[in-house]
């Protein structure tokens, strides 16, 4: 990898280990997390020319109060990088394969995202559920980012039917265990995305006082798994038609420490009210 490349790679990850506070991480009485962290996920969405403009259009850059981050289609990864530097905004991807190289035609490994920026990497998203992931991909591909020095978001949440059969937090704690199996370093960079499903792209968002409920949840979980300095200093995002009229209450809440943003993210001007909302 060239070295301008690495050293600004490197530069991001101790960026985000030092705004997680890593020092002292036992002693911390509560989260460690000084900026919410705003997690862009593009999906299957843009055109080159439709992120340059994007780009194009932002007006606020670099956002001093908050740590931002977008996952564009893998393919854009490369075109956005130093667009992306620029903005002072870092680069993620939306999955990785849970193996390193190899025979997996139309897959990406890990070695090539991190050669190519991200820093973060989303992982086990719902709609990637929903077509076969299964817990255990979700581990290895913890393992796999974790391994090539990205940060591992990992999304988990219930469906509707689950939340209205009682079984939310059981869906979450099976989702947030097995991940785990994936961080074998007490100290590794870990994130967790709760997205409801029935709140994806439908415009109902959790409650505040619900999403922090079952945003305490899993830090408890995380605690009882690891440890409290573990759960202290891992950001739990909410997702699930965030946008800029309902964040600041959400990231108001002791345990949401920012948001993983489809929909509302795909204008620069949406994505900036984002921002601007948490000033
Ligand atoms: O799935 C999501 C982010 O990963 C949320 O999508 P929306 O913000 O469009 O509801």
């Amino acid at each position: 990898m060239d070295s301008a490349l690495e050293k600004h790679i490197r530069q991001v990850v101790q960026q985000v280990l030092s705004s997680l506070q890593l020092t002292d991480i036992e002693e911390q009485p509560s989260i460690g997390r000084s900026k919410p962290l705003i997690v862009a996920n593009w999906k299957m969405n843009m055109t080159l020319q439709e992120a340059r403009e994007f780009f194009s259009g932002l007006t606020d850059a670099p956002y001093e109060h908050c740590e931002a981050v977008i996952c564009p289609p893998a393919p854009l990864l490369y075109p956005l990088k130093e667009l992306m530097q620029q903005a002072g905004i870092s680069l993620g991807a939306q999955n990785l394969h849970e193996k390193p190289k190899g025979a997996h035609t139309g897959e990406v490994h890990g070695e090539l995202l991190f050669e190519l920026g991200c820093s973060h990497v989303i992982i086990g998203h719902s709609e990637r559920r929903a077509a076969g992931e299964t817990d255990e991909q979700v581990a290895a591909k913890v393992h796999q980012a974790i391994g090539n020095s990205m940060i591992p978001i990992v999304c988990v949440g219930e469906t509707q039917l689950q939340r209205e059969l009682g079984l939310t937090k059981e869906v979450i704690r099976t989702q947030v265990e097995s991940a785990l199996a994936g961080v074998t370093e007490e100290r590794s960079p870990f994130i967790i995305a709760y997205e409801p499903v029935w709140a994806i792209g439908t415009g109902k968002t959790a409650q505040p006082s619900d999403a922090q409920d079952i945003h305490r949840e899993i830090r408890q979980m995380l605690a009882e798994k690891k440890s409290i300095g573990f759960a202290n200093r891992v950001p739990i995002l909410y997702g699930g038609s965030v946008s800029a009229s309902n964040i600041q209450e959400l990231c108001a809440r002791e345990d949401i420490d920012g948001a993983l943003v489809g929909g509302a993210s795909l204008q620069a001007h949406s994505f900036e009210a984002i921002l601007k909302a948490l000033r």
